[in-house]
């Protein structure tokens, strides 16, 4: 059951938090005891409705604990795992609103009773914290709008106060935008230091499609058609700056390059891959340079340049290079039989696990992140040609030659690469708006 007070953002953190469930396999609805704001249940539906969440509620009924009641029960006996109750916004002082929410909060017996906080309220979260838990004994809080000015620090340090756990907090509108709250993580985000516990999460919340380019990728083939659901994985994930603020460094790397740009240039670049025959996309694009005219005509179909379809194919080949290379290592890798299916598997990995921690120690770069955990991140990162939803696509190979491959490929001469080189790399690969074009491995 979720408590707050007018606008905090409940509603839209109630689906959010459905929809975080529902990816991770759980069966999750709605139910809007919300009878009081006119529209309520609208905005509930519309939200639900896109996320693909069951819902309940009712534009008849006025009694907010009797729709609870029968939500509840409907839900309960569909054996759905998680039901959220929203319930509707209140003011501090609003006596009756909240002997209401005592009545549902009676009425359906929740497991647990979240209170949503705006983080714009700052300090005084702690007085409204206190007046809610008077009424109603929330066991958990979210604080929403962490995205704001206000970053959520102070209403943080003020709900201390209430010795209650903060168990997610909301950093935007969008559906995806929610997060567990990790105080650790929290600290280093907001000092710049970035966020990769919370990148493996959002990546493996995405379940990228990757197989058949994991595929290619180890018998070093990469057609067009891999370049182009590569690029849509990047736009799956969201807003270019949000992502940039998980990864070490690179927020501050990226400058100027708004979200905007980054976006429409991508979006172009899958234009251009959309005019393209079937062929042509499940192609190694050396038709392009035999028969240039092709290029003229998707320019034309796809409303964009011939200087624009020339890059795309730039891009792809760089990266059917790398794939090249990747896919003759990984054979060598196989003959040397240095696969870990072994009687010995585990200490293969301590060993493994030992070498990738020296080698992380000697990564410098801005807020030295962890290299171990790095790599678990770019496993699943689309353009690092991860295994789908975070899987380490380098599991049962070495990864002393892994990494250094690594250095290979995205210019840092075969040692550890840099932080900057290797983001250049990411720039580079999925044609980022150009926040790779200051690294080596970037696009020029
Ligand atoms: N930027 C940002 N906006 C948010 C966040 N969470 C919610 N919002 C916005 O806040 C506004 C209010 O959200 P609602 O979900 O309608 O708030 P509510 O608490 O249900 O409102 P009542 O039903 O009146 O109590 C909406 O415009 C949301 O899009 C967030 O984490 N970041």
């Amino acid at each position: 059951m979720f408590v707050g007070l007018q606008g905090s953002g409940k509603t839209t953190t109630c689906t959010k938090l459905a929809r975080h469930y529902q990816a991770r396999g759980f069966k999750a609805c709605l139910v809007c005891a919300d009878t009081f704001r006119a529209g309520a249940f609208d905005q509930l539906k519309q939200n639900a409705t896109k996320a693909k969440i069951p819902y309940y509620g009712s534009y008849t009924e006025t009694d907010p604990v009797k729709v609870s009641r029968e939500g509840v029960e409907k839900f309960k006996k569909e054996r759905f795992d998680i039901i959220i109750v929203d319930t509707s916004g209140r003011h501090q002082q609003e006596r009756e609103l909240f002997a209401e929410m005592v009545q549902i909060q009676q009425a359906v017996t929740p497991d647990q009773t979240i209170m949503v906080l705006d983080a714009s309220i700052g300090q005084a979260a702690e007085a409204q914290s206190k007046a809610f838990k008077e009424s109603a004994d929330f066991g958990a809080i979210i604080i929403t709008k962490t995205d704001g000015h206000a970053a959520g620090g102070g209403a943080i340090s003020a709900v201390a106060a209430t010795r209650t756990p903060i168990v997610f907090i909301g950093t935007g509108e969008h559906m995806l935008d929610l997060e567990r709250f990790a105080p650790q993580a929290f600290v280093s985000k907001l000092l710049g230091m970035g966020d990769m516990q919370g990148l493996v999460e959002h990546v493996q919340s995405l379940k990228l499609d990757q197989k058949d380019t994991m595929k290619h990728i180890q018998e070093g083939i990469f057609t067009v058609r891999d370049l182009r659901d590569q690029l849509g994985n990047i736009m799956k994930m969201g807003p270019l700056s949000k992502m940039a603020g998980m990864i070490p460094g690179l927020s501050q790397m990226m400058g100027d390059v708004g979200d905007e740009e980054g976006s429409m240039k991508l979006k172009r670049m899958i234009y251009i891959m959309d005019s393209m025959t079937e062929k042509e996309l499940d192609s190694d694009g050396k038709c392009f340079t035999d028969q240039p005219t092709r290029m003229t005509r998707i320019a034309h179909g796809s409303g964009t340049s011939v200087r624009e379809v020339e890059d795309v194919l730039t891009q792809h080949r760089m990266m059917a290079g790398m794939a090249k290379k990747m896919g003759k290592n990984m054979a060598n890798m196989q003959k040397q039989g240095v696969g870990m299916n072994g009687p010995n598997k585990q200490q293969q990995l301590a060993a493994m696990q030992r070498r990738m921690q020296s080698m992380g120690g000697g990564l410098g770069g801005p807020g030295g992140g962890n290299m171990a955990e790095m790599m678990k991140a770019f496993g699943g990162m689309p353009g690092m040609g991860g295994a789908g939803g975070g899987g380490n696509p380098f599991a049962g190979m070495d990864m002393a030659k892994m990494m250094q491959q690594f250095g290979g490929m995205m210019g840092g001469g075969g040692g550890m690469p840099d932080l900057a080189s290797m983001m250049g790399g990411m720039g580079g690969m999925g044609g980022m708006g150009g926040a790779g074009r200051g690294g080596r491995g970037g696009r020029r």
